[in-house]
């Protein structure tokens, strides 16, 4: 028989948007079976913290057809889901800022076998489709305004 091939895609995924269908859909491409991993809020320093709480954001990755299943990433060591699902495939988005060889030498560290590829970018089809959830959040500013819940988790 022959064995499945794990995947696993990551990122914040907040404000679901056709660019990242379009991510999942190309991890999902690299194997049989995708694992997404959604980041912790304390994790996402380099732009500013998700509107919508960890839990919400991965149902909703869950619910979309190319993700298997969904999970909750660790709060202190982004490395422990990946020890916990051993893929055989990390599929970096587009754009994210991580570096392949940084991580595939962490991988080696920890004495796991895995690839580390990147997805392909998908551009707007039309002029007023955002594929930024940055942005979705800069024009529901712009046109509707009003405060943060400073309270929220
Ligand atoms: C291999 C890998 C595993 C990750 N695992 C976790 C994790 O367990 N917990 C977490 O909060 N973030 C995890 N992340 C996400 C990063 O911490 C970072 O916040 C992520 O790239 C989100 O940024 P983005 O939405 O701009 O891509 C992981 C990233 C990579 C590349
Ligand atoms: N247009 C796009 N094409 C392909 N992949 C995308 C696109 N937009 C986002 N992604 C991918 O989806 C994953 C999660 O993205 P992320 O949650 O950072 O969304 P984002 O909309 O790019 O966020 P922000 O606008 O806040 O920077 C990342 O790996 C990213 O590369």
């Amino acid at each position: 028989m022959v064995p499945m091939t794990r995947v696993v895609a990551q990122g914040t995924f907040d404000l679901l948007h056709p660019g990242h269908v379009h991510y999942l859909e190309d991890a999902a491409a690299h194997g049989d079976e995708l694992h997404a991993i959604v980041a912790r809020r304390t994790n996402v320093t380099h732009k500013p913290a998700p509107v919508l709480c960890a839990r919400q954001r991965r149902d909703m990755v869950a619910a979309l057809d190319a993700v298997d299943e969904a999970h909750l990433g660790d709060p202190a060591d982004v490395f422990v889901p990946i020890e916990r699902l051993d893929p055989d495939v990390i599929v970096l988005g587009f754009d994210q800022h991580h570096d392949e060889g940084d991580i595939a030498d962490a991988l080696a560290d920890r004495g796991i076998d895995c690839r580390v590829e990147r997805a392909s970018g998908r551009e707007p089809k039309h002029e007023d489709e955002l594929l930024s959830s940055g942005d979705i959040v800069d024009r529901i500013l712009r046109e509707r305004g009003g405060e943060a819940d400073a309270n929220r988790d």
